[in-house]
């Protein structure tokens, strides 16, 4: 892996749209209704800027905000306890096309220990949406001591890291297992183990630091230099936004987030435009979706799926021994399932009780079936170990 590249183009982290006809999805299980439909209120709203809005509107609908912010959290059609999926026939044909397509980790258990065997099982989660239900409050993202537990246990038998967008201290903070290695920032931000070859000259982005528990450690950073520019923005994101009802911007470290999951539908569109006029005045930066979040971040070519790989091989689980499996539901996780699939090795599983189109192998359809699944894992291993 070349950790030098790091100054590179951006790399786009917006998933590929969803081919209906091949899914024989039903739109409204995938989006809003269109783009027509976005505007149709938020020509009424109240936009604090001198801007005339027929331009401002030019701005955020060409450059796909609005439709990419209406997708980001689709509307959800209730889940079935049996069949995953509540309404007509034509939908459970839907369903079965799709679990055809992504099947459950939990009835393919069989079929990925008999991937695993003879190899090193290795750990990769995404945090919200993955350990942590969604909820409004990101600040009170919390995870339930039994799927703590889950994962503490888990991480007695296999190397687990957790991969978050949040800040890495963020992250620490809500799972609060010293046994985990720890990505912040949507990776930008890794603390390893020491190990002699992450150091010196080949990577510049990499230093000795200490951990929370005074140990050792290697401390990953390829966007350090972003740091005065991330708050920088950061303060002007709060200040341009600080007018629109609900709003939260959050400072994620290497990257700044700006939450509309709590915003009237009708004021997206001044979300949308606040942030592209920050955004304007900053080349070097760009902007990614997540669940009803605006995500603003260095344009480096790095990404979680480039963690997973700076994390093997710095936990020495570079070899074709080990089967990685990373755990994530939204888009940013994307780029990790592509790494699995590009080196065919290990799996992605999806996180979703939305049908939508992933590079991962397999589905969970939400956090409570990972926890299933961590279990399933440590009492096999419990089982067959020798
Ligand atoms: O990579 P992740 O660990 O999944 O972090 C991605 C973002 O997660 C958080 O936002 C999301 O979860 C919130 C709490 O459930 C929810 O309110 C919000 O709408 C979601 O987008 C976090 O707050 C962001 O900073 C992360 O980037």
């Amino acid at each position: 892996m070349d950790l030098k590249s790091n100054h590179a183009a951006p790399v786009l982290t917006d998933p590929v749209p969803i081919n209906k006809s091949r899914l024989g999805i039903h739109s409204s299980l995938m989006t809003y209704s269109g783009p027509g439909a976005a505007f149709s209120s938020g020509l009424c709203v109240t936009i604090p800027r001198k801007k005339p809005i027929t331009s401002v509107l030019d701005d955020i609908r060409s450059a796909g905000w609005l439709d990419a912010m209406k997708s980001s959290s689709p509307p959800r059609k209730k889940l079935s306890k049996d069949l995953n999926i509540e309404v007509t026939s034509d939908d459970d044909h839907i369903y079965s096309s799709w679990i055809l397509k992504y099947p459950s980790a939990l009835t393919s258990f069989e079929q990925i220990m008999n991937s695993a065997k003879g190899k090193r099982i290795a750990l990769f989660m995404d945090y919200d949406g993955t350990l942590s239900p969604i909820v409004d409050d990101p600040e009170r993202a919390f995870m339930s001591n039994a799927m703590r537990a889950a994962v503490r246990n888990a991480a007695k038998y296999f190397p687990t890291a957790i991969i978050s967008g949040r800040s890495r201290d963020k992250v620490y903070e809500f799972v609060g297992l010293t046994e985990l290695y720890y990505a912040g920032s949507h990776g930008m931000d890794i603390m390893g183990p020491v190990r002699p070859i992450m150091t010196g000259e080949d990577h510049p982005n990499c230093i000795r630091s200490t951990d929370k528990q005074g140990k050792e450690v290697n401390l990953f950073q390829p966007a350090s230099e972003f740091l005065p520019m991330i708050n920088e923005v950061f303060r002007s994101l709060i200040e341009n936004t600080k007018e629109i009802k609900g709003v939260k911007v959050e400072n994620n470290k290497f990257c700044a987030s700006v939450h509309y999951r709590n915003v009237d539908e009708k004021s997206w569109p001044v979300v949308a435009q606040s942030v592209h006029d920050v955004l304007k005045g900053y080349p070097r930066l760009r902007l990614t979706h997540g669940r009803k979040v605006l995500e603003v971040r260095p344009v480096i070519d790095w990404n979680k799926g480039k963690a997973v790989e700076f994390l093997l091989e710095s936990l020495g689980l570079n070899g074709d021994n080990v089967l990685p499996i990373y755990f994530g539901d939204d888009r940013t996780d994307e780029d990790a399932f592509k790494v699995l699939r590009e080196r065919n090795q290990g799996f992605g599983i999806l996180v979703s009780s939305v049908l939508k189109e992933s590079s991962a192998f397999y589905s969970l359809r939400d956090p409570s079936e990972v926890m299933q699944f961590l279990k399933q894992l440590v009492n096999f291993y419990k089982l067959t170990a020798v």
